[in-house]
């Protein structure tokens, strides 16, 4: 058997292409464009690289897009400041604050401060408390929604399919177990301290590797034509010296022997938590202005 590549660019591509068409609509009716305010605190030079993609799908997908740079010795309160000033901002219906925060901000107040309508990561305790009791009207983070969303497209129905997640964060691993069990999985979550973590994996038709761990998992942990969304972004040390490349959490080639579909790092997950940011822009802007949600984002 051979394994299938699911092209995570493709299917963002064609994902902002629907966005993009309900723009107009959307600014037809409420009289402006869609707004997203993207914050960002320090120099990382990763996470200046993703704020500027960001800001450049945002734009392409005719929407209003806002920068807040602050410095790396800003103090929460100055963070907050600009939080508030984007709460009440009717131009903006999304507001992403770059994760992770220097060590002196307090990440949870800083999320609690955001406004949930306006919350288009799907962070603050009300959107994942409304995830967790099934009520589909928060925002679901980015990241999880755009795993979901390939493996539909990739499996069809989910239903009683075992699915293992590995890693708990708040932001990928918790929301996607919910995810995958309102979809009616069988779900169980790996962490740190899983033991036999191999057998675990390999029980599984779905997982969802997202630990921060360079080629961690291996073909011989994966049952046969289990469907496999890597989430990891690690960067390590490539082929000439000096260079860098990409990796996931899963070793790709060594999957690729065993696995039935299987995300590539670049090109799988990461383009889909851009383009799913859109899509919730657009669905928080609607939402916000009391219009009906487009069909089909
Ligand atoms: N493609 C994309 O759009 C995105 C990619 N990412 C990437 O996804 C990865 C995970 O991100 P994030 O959730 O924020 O990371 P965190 O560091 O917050 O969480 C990592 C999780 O992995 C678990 N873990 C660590 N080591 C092991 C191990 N040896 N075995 C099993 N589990 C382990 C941790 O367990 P414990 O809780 O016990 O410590 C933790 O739950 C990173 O590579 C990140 O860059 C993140 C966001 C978006
Ligand atoms: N509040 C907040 N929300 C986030 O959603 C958030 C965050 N903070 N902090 C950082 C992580 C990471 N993240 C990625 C987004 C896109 C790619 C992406 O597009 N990756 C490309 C490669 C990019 C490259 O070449 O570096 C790919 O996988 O093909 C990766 C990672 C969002 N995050
Ligand atoms: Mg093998």
């Amino acid at each position: 058997m051979t394994a299938a590549i699911i092209d995570g660019k493709a299917f963002a591509e064609e994902l902002r292409a629907r966005v993009a068409d309900a723009v107009p609509g959307f600014a037809a009716a409420a009289g402006r464009a869609p707004g997203l305010a993207v914050v960002l605190v320090g120099e990382d030079p990763a996470s200046s690289v993703y704020v500027r993609s960001k800001g450049k799908a945002t734009t392409a997908a005719g929407m209003l897009s806002l920068e807040h740079r602050l410095p790396a010795s800003a103090t929460e309160n100055e963070l907050l400041e600009v939080v508030r000033l984007l709460n009440a901002d009717p131009q903006v219906d999304g507001i992403l604050v770059q994760l992770p925060l220097p060590a002196h901000i307090d990440e949870a107040a800083v999320i609690a401060a955001i406004d949930p309508a306006k919350d288009v990561d799907g962070f603050h305790v009300v959107n994942a408390g409304k995830l967790a009791v099934g009520d589909r009207s928060g925002m679901v983070p980015c990241t999880p929604l755009g795993c979901l969303m390939l493996l539909k497209e990739q499996r069809g129905d989910l239903s009683g399919l075992d699915a293992v997640v590995i890693g708990r964060s708040n932001i990928v691993g918790k929301p996607m177990a919910q995810l995958l069990l309102a979809e009616s999985c069988t779900v169980t979550i790996a962490h740190s301290r899983t033991r036999a973590l191999s057998d675990v994996v390999r029980r599984a038709d779905i997982v969802v590797a997202a630990v921060g761990r360079p080629e961690m998992v291996k073909g011989s942990w994966l049952r046969e034509g289990a469907v496999v969304i890597d989430v990891g972004i690690n960067r390590v040390a490539g082929a000439e010296p000096g260079k860098t490349r990409l990796v996931g959490d899963v070793d790709f080639a060594d999957a690729m022997g065993h696995v039935g579909a299987i995300t590539p790092v670049p090109g799988g997950v990461g383009p889909m938590t851009i383009a799913v940011l859109l899509r919730n822009t657009l669905v928080a802007a609607h939402l916000r202005q009391g219009l009906p949600v487009p069909e089909g984002i």
